[in-house]
């Protein structure tokens, strides 16, 4: 979290190895990421890290289960038996089973971003990078995509980054990490809403 221009995407573009940074050094699991050249990095972007993004970035031509299977095509493969177990599972929890033939335009803002949800988790990635992942969707929708997400946290073991301006969204991580210019200035556990609202308004006040 943090206010406008503190340095989430930034952030975000580096764990993904989207960007490069000037400093430091980055790592993924046991990957120093800052040393991987180009097409490492693509490779890594695509078997190793998930991305929700608030516009959902569905392919408007494939259906949903082509949507959801798009990173093994990408990967020049097909799922093996048990991803494509994995995929069955993901489609029921999501209750997808009934969309799979249908393209992106065809479902409401909250069906897309559980199609976006299902694709990042079916690599199983190390990482699941969400940007801004209920920014687009109405507060109750909203809330069962932060639920879908902590359930997978919970059930799978996945790892979730997730930028976000609302505490309600927040109030859903087991760790929260604020941003000002750039740096890390604050860092809790698990809060709510309000405690997270207080330490927002705490730090616009010392701006
Ligand atoms: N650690 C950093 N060191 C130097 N410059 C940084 C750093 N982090 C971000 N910046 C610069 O600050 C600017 C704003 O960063 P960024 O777009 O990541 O903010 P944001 O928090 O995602 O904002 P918004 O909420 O508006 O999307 C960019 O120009 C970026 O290059």
């Amino acid at each position: 979290m943090g206010a406008s221009g503190s340095g989430k995407s930034t952030l975000m573009h580096i764990m993904a190895g989207l960007d490069s940074a000037t400093s430091g050094r980055v790592w993924l699991g046991d990957t120093e990421i800052t040393r991987l050249d180009d097409d490492q990095l693509t490779l890594l972007r695509r078997r190793r890290v998930g991305f929700v993004f608030q516009a959902f970035n569905l392919v408007p031509t494939l259906d949903v289960l082509g949507n959801i299977r798009l990173p093994f095509e990408l990967d020049g493969r097909e799922p093996n038996p048990d991803e494509a177990a994995r995929i069955d599972r993901l489609v029921q929890t999501l209750g997808l089973e009934e969309r799979l033939r249908h393209r992106p335009h065809e479902l409401s803002g909250g069906q897309q971003q559980r199609v976006a949800i299902a694709r990042a988790l079916a690599t199983q990635p190390d990482l699941i990078l969400a940007d801004e992942p209920t920014g687009n969707l109405d507060s109750r929708t909203g809330r069962e995509v932060l639920a879908v997400l902590s359930a997978a946290a919970r059930d799978y073991g996945q790892a979730i980054a997730m930028v976000t301006h609302d505490p309600v969204a927040a109030s859903f991580a087991d760790r929260i990490v604020f941003l000002a210019d750039g740096r890390m200035v604050e860092e809790r556990g698990r809060s709510s809403a309000e405690q997270i609202s207080a330490i927002m308004l705490g730090m616009e006040a010392a701006r």
